[in-house]
């Protein structure tokens, strides 16, 4: 029977990658986009902008949307301080499956904690469910059109403080309109714009980085 896509980007994970090393998994998955199918991973170029601002925040709670297949999951937490907690938000169980596959190879099961669902129905469920407070660092790579309204709930719900930071995925392409418009525009923001490419490609794409500012 056919494997889809994940499935087989896992495998080139357990095939090429160290077990426990996270930088190893992180290069399979780029070298198995790179040369045999490209996926929706942040990638190795916007990864590096990924990576430079995970440890200039040195955040001790993040929160990712949209998992997929754990690719910036890792990354990001490959970069944690130790008692640091990276919370993922994945709707599609298979997904999730195989993410969990991924992030147990990478060795990174206690710092990450994948939770299935809706960003929608967890994010209102944070600080009870997870005893967090406030979130550091968010990293949004979820359903482009889900950036706002799930920033707004962010809001609302009190989940970020003065000095958070919003890091957003493809905000070029596929493009976030009404999320740019109102990060850019809200006097609650400090935005900056980290020009780049999409993934595996010379397209332009890049990731918007935002300071709320209480
Ligand atoms: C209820 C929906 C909103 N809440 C959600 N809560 C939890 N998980 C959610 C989610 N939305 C989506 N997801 C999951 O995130 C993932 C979705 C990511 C969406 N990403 C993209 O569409 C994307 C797309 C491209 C892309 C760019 C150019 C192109 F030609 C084709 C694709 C590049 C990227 O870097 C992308 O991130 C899936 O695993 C999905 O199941
Ligand atoms: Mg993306």
């Amino acid at each position: 029977t056919q494997t889809t896509r994940p499935q087989r980007m896992l495998a080139a994970v357990q095939k090429s990658a160290t077990r426990g090393d996270p930088r190893s998994v992180v290069k399979a998955i780029d070298q198995f986009c790179r040369q045999k199918e490209w996926a929706m991973n942040v990638g190795d170029e916007k990864g590096c902008i990924l990576d430079s601002v995970v440890t200039e925040v040195n955040p001790a709670t993040v929160l990712e949307l949209g998992t997929y297949c754990a690719y910036s999951t890792v990354r990001i937490a490959s970069l944690l301080p130790p008692d640091a907690k990276l919370i993922t938000l994945e709707f599609n169980p298979h997904n999730a499956a195989i993410a969990r596959q991924v992030i147990a190879w990478a060795g990174l099961g206690d710092k990450i904690q994948l939770v299935e669902g809706p960003s929608g129905d967890w994010i209102p469920k944070m600080k009870e469910k997870f005893g967090i407070e406030t979130f550091d660092l968010v990293f949004l790579d979820h359903w482009k059109d889900r950036y706002l309204p799930d920033t707004k709930l962010m809001e609302e719900c009190g989940l970020l403080r003065k000095g958070s930071v919003l890091l957003a995925d493809n905000v070029i392409c596929p493009g976030t309109p009404d999320y740019l418009e109102y990060i850019r525009n809200s006097p609650r923001y400090k935005s900056q714009y980290f020009r780049s490419h999409l993934e595996y490609t010379k397209v332009e794409d890049g990731l918007e980085k935002s300071v709320f500012l209480g």
